[in-house]
């Protein structure tokens, strides 16, 4: 296995580009892991979203909303991006009512928990405005809601290898169980919206909203800007997973995880090994 260092970067508008996007898409379709990067990794975040929007453009599902996840300093590009963005698809949505909800991942590949907090925006986003403040996100209306995200990808080395990797690969996201709104929200100091992760019944992170560098309004204005950005402006109904509240906590097929958020409730889930999905059924991936 290569490590981001030493592979070969592509030049801009590659063909290779494509190539990759097919790849991922196809290891994904057939609910299976991929050994390596497939082909050159892009050689900046603009590159790897060209590959991440033909990807999107070839999985037969509709975008529901978009994981916010956090780029650490020294791993950023000449864009300055702190945070990036994969898709969550209509059939990855998983509902966290009843509890022990079974969630796919990919099986030899990564595979994750992480405690969100899970906005979803009640208008849409103006148009034309790619530039977005914490206060002016802020602004914006949106109900709150506990969630927890399924960050798999066929290839177990993603995080390692790095944000474009990340990137070109639906952002490590295999999906996102929703839970319950939190009301009144806005009146609610991020400091008190804290949560804890278990794996098997053990303590694996805690942290909150505050966890997230800037808080919750920062990851939403970076979900809005980079959006308009890639022309993909937010909507009414979109859900933004707004990054890992307590850490990115690794679980095999068959683990179970218990996320509880203080006061606000708790999601059972239980990971399964992701099954090829039917590309002419527009839901494909069922739990
Ligand atoms: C690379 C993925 C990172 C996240 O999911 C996160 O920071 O929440």
């Amino acid at each position: 296995m290569s490590t981001g260092d030493s592979i070969q970067e592509t030049t801009p508008g590659s063909p290779d580009l494509a190539r990759i996007a097919d790849r991922f898409v196809e290891a994904r379709g057939r609910g299976a892991s991929l050994p390596d990067f497939p082909g050159s990794i892009p050689a900046d975040l603009v590159e790897a979203y060209r590959v991440q929007d033909l990807a999107i453009a070839r999985w037969p599902d509709r975008v529901v909303g978009w994981k916010v996840g956090f780029i650490a300093a020294e791993r950023r590009d000449s864009s300055g991006d702190d945070r990036l963005l994969g898709p969550i698809f209509s059939a990855g949505l998983l509902d966290a009512t009843g509890g022990n909800v079974a969630f796919p991942v990919f099986s030899g590949g990564f595979a994750a928990v992480e405690a969100e907090y899970v906005l979803r925006l009640q208008a849409d986003a103006p148009i034309g405005k790619t530039d977005w403040t914490t206060k002016e996100a802020a602004g914006v209306p949106a109900t709150l809601h506990i969630g927890v995200e399924i960050a798999s990808s066929p290839l177990a080395t993603i995080n390692l290898l790095g944000p474009r990797v990340v990137v070109s690969d639906f952002g490590n996201n295999n999906g996102l169980i929703l839970g319950p709104e939190i009301p009144g929200w806005l009146a609610i100091p991020e400091t008190e919206l804290t949560c804890h992760t278990f794996i098997e019944e053990r303590l694996v992170g805690s942290g909150g909203a505050t966890t997230l560098p800037g808080g919750l309004r920062t990851a939403f204005a970076f979900a809005l800007s980079r959006s308009a950005k890639r022309g993909r402006p937010l909507k009414a109904g979109d859900l933004i997973a707004t990054g890992n509240a307590t850490g990115i906590h690794d679980i095999a097929v068959g683990q179970s995880a218990r996320i509880s958020f203080s006061g606000f409730g708790d999601i059972t889930c239980r990971a399964r090994a992701a099954r090829p999905v039917d590309a002419n059924d527009a839901g494909n991936e069922h739990p």
